[in-house]
């Protein structure tokens, strides 16, 4: 077990990967104290959020989240350290400037009562001057994105719309002018459950799509293991207890303080909270409508069968030797549909629901733009809980 005190620079309380060009947020020995208060509400945080992550600051009330989000975007300056946005010193830009580079997005969405939805989301732009054409595209765009149909929504007022729904246009709005930065402060925290993982869901999509540079504030630790990439563990003052994948505080938690947010049931949440991407995907032969029955019976071997991709390599069809069986010229659209495909982003939880469900033996993963990049199987996520059982016996072995 390494040394966890403060001090110790190899420690996981330091709480920083180290400083590299893949920085979208870092924050130097950055200390913020109130006027009058006896103890910084921030107390010399080092952190470093690597470019298009999700890193959530998970921690008690009080803890100094608020204030760590409101320095990164200067709505409150720090009284000593140093913090960069994009590769640029935020303390050095104009705090207008520097927002335009960063969407907020906060608990109740803090959208303007008196506007259409359509006004709300295109605040940014029409500040920026974009033409009113240009504008109006843009919202509508982003609604889409955000599963409001713009007919339906664009014209309604905040009132008129559900906590859930609002809080999609707080996400709309925040992505209005495509910061490279967003930073998300409780975003879900007063919606009841089955919306917020519903939002949860929506936003571990989209960000797939965007790949944004993330900061998540959550009192949740469910909703920190869902949505990390990373997670920094907040104590007193934005002390980071620890920092790491949710793997790696399931698995290795620093300490008592850490042990006692992330509870009981680890092996469930193991398979919870894993994500597809970080398991070997399987590869099997692939096909294209176009290819020759003869080509791709020779391409199937041991496997049985192959996946169809569209000319855009998205997965479209299972195909097997029974389906070629007298087939002669392109395989054509023979074969059997493939179910739903899952995401990198999605749980092995998810992974393995969706193996339970459908008739086949394995599911296709995709990426960015519903591209194909391998398959799932139920050897794949025995393997992969094998693998993370053996991490965390080496890691208690070497503690
Ligand atoms: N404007 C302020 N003036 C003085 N003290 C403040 C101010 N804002 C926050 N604080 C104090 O700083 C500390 C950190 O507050 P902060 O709001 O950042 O915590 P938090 O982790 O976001 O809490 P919560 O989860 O309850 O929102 C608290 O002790 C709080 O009382």
């Amino acid at each position: 077990m390494p040394d966890s005190s403060p001090d110790a620079p190899d420690s996981p309380a330091a709480g920083a990967a180290p400083a590299t060009d893949r920085a979208g947020i870092e924050l130097i020995n950055v200390t913020k104290r109130y006027p009058g208060q006896k103890t910084p509400a921030v107390d010399d945080v080092t952190l470093t959020v690597p470019v298009g992550e999700i890193v959530v600051l998970l921690g008690p009330s009080g803890s100094g989240k608020t204030t760590t989000m409101r320095l990164i975007n200067r709505l409150i300056e720090p009284t000593s350290g140093k913090i960069t946005v994009a590769g640029r010193d935020a303390l050095g830009l104009n705090p207008t400037e520097l927002r335009r580079h960063i969407g907020y997005v906060i608990q109740d969405a803090g959208l303007f009562p008196h506007m259409t939805v359509a006004t709300n989301v295109g605040l940014v732009p029409q500040m920026l001057k974009w033409d009113r054409k240009r504008i109006a595209d843009r919202v509508d765009e982003l609604l889409d994105l955000v599963d409001l149909p713009p007919d339906q929504y664009r014209d309604r007022y905040p009132r008129e719309l559900s906590g859930g729904q609002r809080q999609r246009v707080g996400v709309a709005r925040a992505l209005a002018a495509d910061p490279p930065v967003m930073l998300m402060d409780e975003p879900f925290g007063a919606l009841d459950p089955i919306t917020r993982e519903h939002l949860q869901d929506s936003l571990l999509h989209l960000q797939d799509e965007l790949g944004k540079t993330i900061v998540f504030v959550t009192h949740d630790i469910n909703e920190a293991l869902k949505l990390g990439d990373r997670i920094a563990i907040l104590d007193k003052g934005s002390r980071i207890a620890q920092f790491g994948t949710p793997q790696e505080i399931l698995l290795n938690p620093a300490d008592a303080y850490v042990e006692q947010f992330i509870g009981g049931g680890q092996a469930m949440r193991l398979l919870r909270f894993s994500r597809v991407a970080d398991v070997p995907l399987q590869q099997v032969p692939e096909a294209a409508p176009g290819d020759d029955a003869d080509a791709v019976r020779d391409r199937l071997g041991d496997t049985g069968f192959a996946v169809v991709l569209d000319e855009r390599r998205r997965p479209v069809r299972w195909i097997t030797a029974a389906n070629l069986d007298g087939v002669t010229g392109p395989v054509g659209e023979r074969g059997e549909d493939v179910a739903d495909p899952i995401r990198g982003r999605n749980t092995l939880q998810q992974a393995l629901e969706t193996l339970i469900q459908s008739d086949h033996e394995c599911v296709p993963v995709v990426g960015r733009g519903g591209v194909y990049q391998g398959t799932v199987t139920l050897a794949t996520v025995q393997n992969a809980i094998r693998e993370m059982r053996r991490t965390a016996e080496r890691a208690g072995a070497g503690a």
